[in-house]
Formats: structure tokens, sequence, C-alpha cells
């Protein structure tokens, strides 16, 4: 049995609660590159200034002389050796001659030989006593170049390093490997989309639009409100169930105010690297500042922003935690006046950290919800803009029929119904399309699928008790359709809808919706004497609407008017009861599906040729709409639909 609208029960997830982990101050993942980083400065700093004075002062007691002053020493029989490379001569005295024109002494010296050293001129030169002193042809390196020179592996070895340190550190905020470094998060700017995402675009949801209007207002003119000294939120959280169109309202922001739009969801934060994650949302922030005023958007706030110590979610609890704290750091940091404001998301507003919600943080929380009848209407219209509706299309009368659906559920169906009409080869989308979608959308898609007899007749009547008890007891969401070709997961299907929304529920309600789910076993028990394996999902939605109506809402006398267990059943049993009142509240299930069961069983049995007839009919023709299952099981209509 399948219920369009089951009561909304939180998504489950799978996390586990854990001991608290003593907090543990950030790391910082980029000393280990400053450490080394500066011993290899050191080091080269040494090289360098060693080298540096040996080339300036020199390293010996090599005396620079003219060459006439050699060949002076020479035709003295002073010159013991020379070494000699072109036209550069080097050599040794045999004793220590004084330094021509200066004080002191030298005994190795260096000269360079002048080009015309063999003309005619020379001798005049040595007969006129003229001291001749030579200069290579090729400029002596200046000082200057030298520098440069000796520089030269030290700045490459600089620059690699800084290459390397670059590559590390994008390593780091950029996943494993250095490889997969992502570029800088980008924005998505206003305009430069081909289409701009305004509130044109959202329906449906118009309290949670004037709310965020005043953030787009200070978008738009932060100065005013920095004059007057208004401080803005810096933190708007999105709280509601999928597809209720968070990330769309964030964007309309966004669009409306004209700024750019930074998006990231929480989980592509966390790594398997400590600190990752925090890298990461520092660059989101700096570049968000660059660019403000501007929107940040952080969807899935509460993969990272669990309360701390609760446990589970994803890359481990320093990862996790260093995360939010740098975006608890990061939101600390605003002035006020920067105009960068963060809109986060989440569908679990429950389990966050209080430390996210505190003022000048996610100081704003804006309920988002599943449209109303209204709303659906008008989301339908936004997402049908473009489709070519055929005239005798009724949306208002679509929106009465897709209760409990939410726009992003609204929005699939109407791209599924102009699917249906390319492949019918139609011009247009009609009313059998919006139809024929909306059932594949809550039922499945058909799935072809060859059963044995025995295996169709039991299903036949599965889905009739589903059915049967559906359409008599009073108060019941009318039967819409009964099917037993497979769809989805299930082998046959029973949709029930209610006639219009519905906001809360009664008990015998919620008892009638029991009933109706046991239904399928219930006959299966009657008319076989056996169950099958088939009623799992039944099963699963007796378990959640019973465990609501005894440790939530209050109905059963034993357990009293208290919230016995929490919202989330994934959490620990025993945070908010002792253990002898979850044993009542288990006996208290436990009591209800039993009454329900035989209250079943009892009314099938009471309506047998009902239940035989709709059987039949199944097998027959496999699919019942609302009115051929009510005539064949003889049962009036009890609430007309509207309109
Ligand atoms: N109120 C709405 N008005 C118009 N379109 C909507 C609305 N809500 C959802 N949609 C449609 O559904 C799509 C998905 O919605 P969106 O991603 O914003 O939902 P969400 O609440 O962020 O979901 P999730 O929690 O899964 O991230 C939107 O792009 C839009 O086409
Ligand atoms: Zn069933």
């Amino acid at each position: 049995m399948t219920n369009a609208v089951p009561p909304r029960q939180d998504p489950e997830q799978p996390w586990r609660s854990e001991g608290a982990p003593p907090p543990r101050p950030p790391r910082r993942p980029r000393r280990g590159i400053g450490v080394w980083g500066g011993m290899i400065v050191a080091a080269l700093a040494v090289f360098l200034i060693t080298d540096l004075l040996l080339s300036v002062f020199g390293g010996s007691s090599t005396r620079s002389v003219p060459y006439t002053e050699f060949s002076k020493e020479l035709s003295a029989g002073n010159v013991t050796k020379i070494y000699a490379k072109g036209d550069a001569i080097q050599g040794e005295l045999r004793k220590p001659a004084r330094v021509p024109g200066g004080s002191g002494t030298y005994r190795e010296f260096s000269t360079l030989r002048p080009s015309f050293a063999d003309d005619p001129v020379w001798s005049e030169l040595t007969k006129h006593d003229v001291t001749v002193t030579a200069e290579p042809v090729v400029q002596q390196r200046s000082f200057l170049a030298n520098l440069l020179i000796s520089l030269a592996p030290m700045l490459v070895l600089v620059a690699l390093w800084v290459l390397i340190a670059r590559r590390m550190s994008g390593a780091l905020s950029g996943g494993l490997g250095g490889l997969g470094r992502k570029a800088p998060p980008k924005p998505v700017v206003p305009g430069e989309d081909s289409k701009r995402t305004t509130f044109e675009d959202v329906a449906g949801i118009d309290e949670v639009e004037a709310e965020l209007s005043e953030v787009v207002d200070f978008l738009k003119r932060p100065d005013a409100y920095r004059r007057l000294g208004a401080r803005m939120p810096r933190g708007v959280l999105l709280s509601g169930p999928p597809g209720t169109g968070k990330t769309l309202l964030a964007r309309a922001v966004a669009g409306e105010a004209d700024v750019p739009f930074f998006s990231a969801s929480a989980s592509e934060f966390i790594e398997m690297i400590v600190g990752v994650g925090a890298g990461r949302v520092r660059e989101l922030f700096a570049e968000a500042r660059k660019d403000a005023p501007s929107i940040i958007f952080i969807d899935e706030i509460d993969t990272i922003g669990r309360a701390r110590g609760s446990g589970g979610g994803l890359g481990g609890h320093d990862e996790r935690e260093q995360t939010l704290n740098q975006i608890l750091t990061e939101m600390d940091g605003f002035s006020g006046s920067e105009g960068v404001v963060v809109i986060a998301a989440t569908n679990r507003a429950d389990v966050l950290d209080p430390a996210l919600t505190r003022p000048g943080r996610f100081d704003r929380t804006v309920s988002v919800s599943p449209p109303d009848r209204g709303g659906r209407e008008a989301i339908l219209r936004i997402h049908t803009r473009e489709v070519p509706l055929a005239p005798d299309v009724d949306l208002a009368r679509v929106a009465r029929t897709t209760p409990g659906m939410t726009g992003a559920e609204l929005a699939n169906l109407t791209n599924e119904a102009a699917l249906l009409a390319v492949k019918r080869d139609r011009d247009d989308v009609g009313p059998g399309e919006l139809s024929d979608a909306l059932e594949k959308v809550q039922l499945g898609a058909e799935r072809p699928l060859v059963m044995p007899e025995e295996e169709r007749r039991r299903t036949a009547y599965h889905e009739s008790g589903h059915a049967l008890l559906g359409m008599l007891q009073p108060g019941a969401d009318p039967v819409r359709k009964v099917t037993i070709v497979p769809r989805g997961r299930a082998l046959g299907v029973t949709l029930s809808t209610p006639d219009a929304d519905r906001y809360a529920y009664t008990e015998p309600y919620l008892r009638g919706r029991v009933i109706g789910a046991l239904g399928g076993m219930a006959a299966e028990q009657t008319v076989f004497g056996v169950v099958t394996t088939g009623a799992e999902s039944d099963l699963e939605q007796v378990t959640n609407i019973v465990r609501g109506m005894v440790g939530r809402w209050g109905m059963s006398e034993r357990i009293g008017r208290l919230t016995a267990l929490p919202q989330d059943a994934q959490q620990a049993y025993g945070l908010s009861a002792a253990p002898a009142t979850l044993d009542a509240v288990d006996a208290e299930m436990r009591r209800i599906v039993d009454e329900c069961y035989e209250e079943a069983g009892r009314l099938l049995t009471a309506h047998r040729p009902q239940l035989d007839a709709l059987a039949e009919a199944l097998l027959e023709r496999e699919t019942l709409d609302e009115s051929e299952a009510y005539r064949t099981a003889g049962i009036p209509r009890l609430t007309k639909p509207e309109g």
C-alpha cells in the first residue's frame, strides 16, 4: 500500500551516536611546509653569504700588477714560474717585491699581456719607462653581475621551493595527491548566468520571501544600514524538507540583490585529511569577501554542523569539527559591514550544534515548508512557463491532486508530462500527460514482470485488502487507484490520497491508516492462511505511525501525554525516557498494532464477497481507478471530491 502523504517523518540518516570526544585545538596544516621552507632558506643564505664574501674579498694574496712590472721582475730574474692562459699570466716571484705605487710586498701575481707586446711600440714604451697595464677585451663582470650569478642557483632553489609549497598547500586544500587541486571558489555572477534567478521563480513560500527581502535590501544598499549602525544578520538558516526550494531561494536572494553567489555543499568540505575542509572554508570566505557584497550558500550544513559529540557523520570528528570551527571563526570575523551574508540550508535543524545558531552566526532561522494548494498551483505555473499546455489543462485541478508534493516534485511532474507528450508526438501537454506523469511520479514507473498465476492471485488479494479497508473506513483517504501491475519496488500498489491538504491527524484517522496498511497482510492470512514477504514496506509504515502515536503524540493512555521517543528513530533510545517507559512504549505499540490487525481481519472476513469481487476485477483488468474500485466493491464514495 502506498499513500502519497504519510505523516511526515524526518528522513532517516545512518548516523550513530558516539561519546563526545575531547575538544581539540585546530591543527594548522601549513606549518609543516613553513618549518622545512625556513630551514632550506637558512641553509641557502649561509651558502650564499660565504660565497659572496669569498668572491668580494678574494681568498689569496695574489696581486694584480701592470705588465711592465712583470717584465721588470722578469728581466731582474726574480720570476720563478708562470702560468699563462691566453694573454693572462699568473706567476710567482723568487723574492717578494714591493707593490708598485703602494705599501707592502707581494709574491704571487697576475697580469695581462697587452696585444701590442711585440710591436715596435713596445720598445718605445719600455725605453721611456711607461707603466703598462692591460685589460681583457671581454669586460670583467661587474660586482652586480657577480652577485646575480652567485645568486642564480639560490634563486632557482627558492623558486623550486615556492613551487613545491604551492603544490603542497594545493594538495591540502584541493584533495589528495595535489593533482586534484580545485580551482578557487567561483561565484555565479547574476546576469552572467544565462538566466538570473529571482523571487519570480519561487512560489508558494511567500512568508519566507518576505523574510528574506530584508536581506536583499541589505545587500543592495549596505551603506544605508552601516550609516545607521544597524547590524544585519550574518547568517540565515533555511530549514525544511528536501526539495522545498531552499537552494532556489538562496539563489533568488542573490539574483534580486544582484550580487555574486558562492555556493558549496557542506559535504564537499569533508575530506579524509584533517584540515582540508577548514582550508576550503577559508578560501570560500576569502573569495566572497573580495567580491562583497555577496552571498555564501552552504547546503547540507547538518553534515558538519551536527551537535558536537553527537557522533557519526562524514570524515570523522576532527575534520568535521575543524570545518565547523572554521565556519564559526569566519563568521565571528565579520565586522558586520562587509556585506557578506551566509545562507545555510538543512533539513535537520533539530540536530544542529547550538553554536551555529548563536547571535552573530546563523541567528535567523527561516523554516521552509512544502507548499499548500495555492502554492502548488503557482509552482506548477512557474514550471509550465515554457511548456505549451493544451487549453483543457487545469493546473488548479492538478494542484488539488498533489497534496504534500514539494516544489521539486512538482517540477519533476511537469517535466515528466512534457517527456510523455514528446513520446506521444503531441504538440502540447494535455491533461492525460499530466495525470499519467503524476501516476508515474507517485507510484513509480511500471515494471514489466511476468508473474506466476499464483503470485498474481496473492497480489490481487493483498491489494484488494488494502483497498477495501481504505474504502470501508469513514474518514480515510479515498482510494484513487488499485493495481497489480508491478511498479517501482512493489508488486502491486494501492494509492490513497486525501481530498484536501491535511496538517494534523486525528487518532481514529491514524488507526484507520494502520488498519489499511495491515489490510494486505490480513487478506493474505484470511484467504490463503499464510503471509508472504510482500508486506515489508506495509509494516515499516505501520511501525512509523504507531511509533509516533505512542512515543510522540500522546495517543496512548498508558504512556500519557509526554514525548517518550526522540523524533529521529535512529537516535539512541533512552535520551528522553527511562527504560521502564521505553518498555511500556514497546508494549503499547504492540497492543495497538495487534488490535488493528485483528480489526483488519474481522472487517475482511465480514466483507469477504466484496474482497473477492475486487480481487477478481484486478486479476481481469489489472488496474482499477477510483470509481471502478468503489463500484466493484459496491461502496458509495463517502467524501465528494472537490471542484
Ligand atoms: N517554491 C518553489 N517554487 C518554484 N520551484 C521550486 C520551489 N521549490 C522547489 N522548486 C523546484 O525544485 C528544484 C529543487 O529545489 P531546491 O534544490 O531549491 O530544493 P532544496 O530545498 O534546496 O532541496 P535539498 O534540500 O534537496 O537541497 C528547484 O530548482 C525548482 O525547480
Ligand atoms: Zn501492501
